[in-house]
């Protein structure tokens, strides 16, 4: 297997509310490697979220490691600055949640455009990733337009653009589909596979939606801040 793009070691996270803890996260061990595409499965409260948070250091793990592109990341023994995780998670990590999140007052294209000026993209390099995205996200004809005269499916695919600006190795996303019909939730799917395949980044989606589950490489299911992988299904392609 090539190098993971994202490890998790023993990984865990409590919460306390009201004199009561909750382990969010109980000694997690994950790998994913490049171009694997993996849905996180499991019950409400079962810890799913705090998990992608925790894998896309916008969370602190209590206990273990998060390493991510074979750099330690996170984690109580974890050197890393905060100014200095927070460049690395822009460079290497891209979010998309369930709601698209656009900067209302700018367009398609610019709400694409400010994570790559963000980042400290040089202008022509900038301008050529925005088309290039454009083009590949099928939203050319919507450039110019607001978030608010786009539709939800398409706000969700600028989202999606905007979290691949910068190329990011790891994507992560949080119900990206909860919004979406049927229709749109499919084509969405569909993309982060093809972001996967065809860019060689390791994708991890929650979701409840069962229906696009055969897109996925590989399957884990969170029960009470432990994950289990899904019993193998022989119709799911390994790497
Ligand atoms: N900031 C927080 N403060 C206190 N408790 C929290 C916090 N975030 C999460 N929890 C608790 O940790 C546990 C896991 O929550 P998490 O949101 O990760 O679950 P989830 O599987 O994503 O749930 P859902 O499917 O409903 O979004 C829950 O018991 C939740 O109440």
């Amino acid at each position: 297997m090539a190098a993971p793009v994202l490890e998790m070691l023993g990984v865990g996270r409590d919460f306390r509310s009201g004199g009561e803890v909750v382990r969010a996260l109980d000694d997690i061990d994950l790998a994913l490697a490049p171009g694997e595409m993996a849905a996180l499965l499991g019950p409400s409260g079962s810890g799913k979220s705090t998990l992608l948070l925790t894998a896309g250091l916008l969370e602190p793990p209590d206990r273990g490691r998060v390493r991510i592109a074979g750099r330690d990341a996170a984690g109580p023994d974890c050197w890393m600055t905060a100014g200095e995780r927070r460049r690395f998670r822009r460079d290497h990590i891209g979010f998309v949640f369930q709601k698209a999140n656009l900067i209302p007052f700018l367009t398609a294209r610019e709400n694409i455009r400010i994570a790559l000026d963000v980042a400290g993209v040089e202008r022509l390099e900038a301008r050529r990733r925005t088309a290039e995205l454009l083009d590949w996200l099928d939203l050319d004809r919507r450039a110019s337009a607001l978030p608010a005269r786009l539709s939800g499916g398409e706000q969700q695919r600028v989202a999606i653009a905007r979290a691949l600006a910068n190329h990011p190795v790891l994507l992560l996303a949080d119900e990206p589909t909860a919004a979406l019909d049927a229709a749109r939730a499919a084509r969405v799917m569909a993309l982060f596979r093809a972001i996967a395949e065809t860019r060689g980044a390791a994708v991890m989606v929650v979701t409840h939606d069962h229906r696009a589950l055969d897109l996925f490489h590989r399957r884990f299911t969170m029960q009470d801040g432990r994950l289990a992988p899904a019993a193998p299904d022989p119709a799911v392609k390994r790497f």
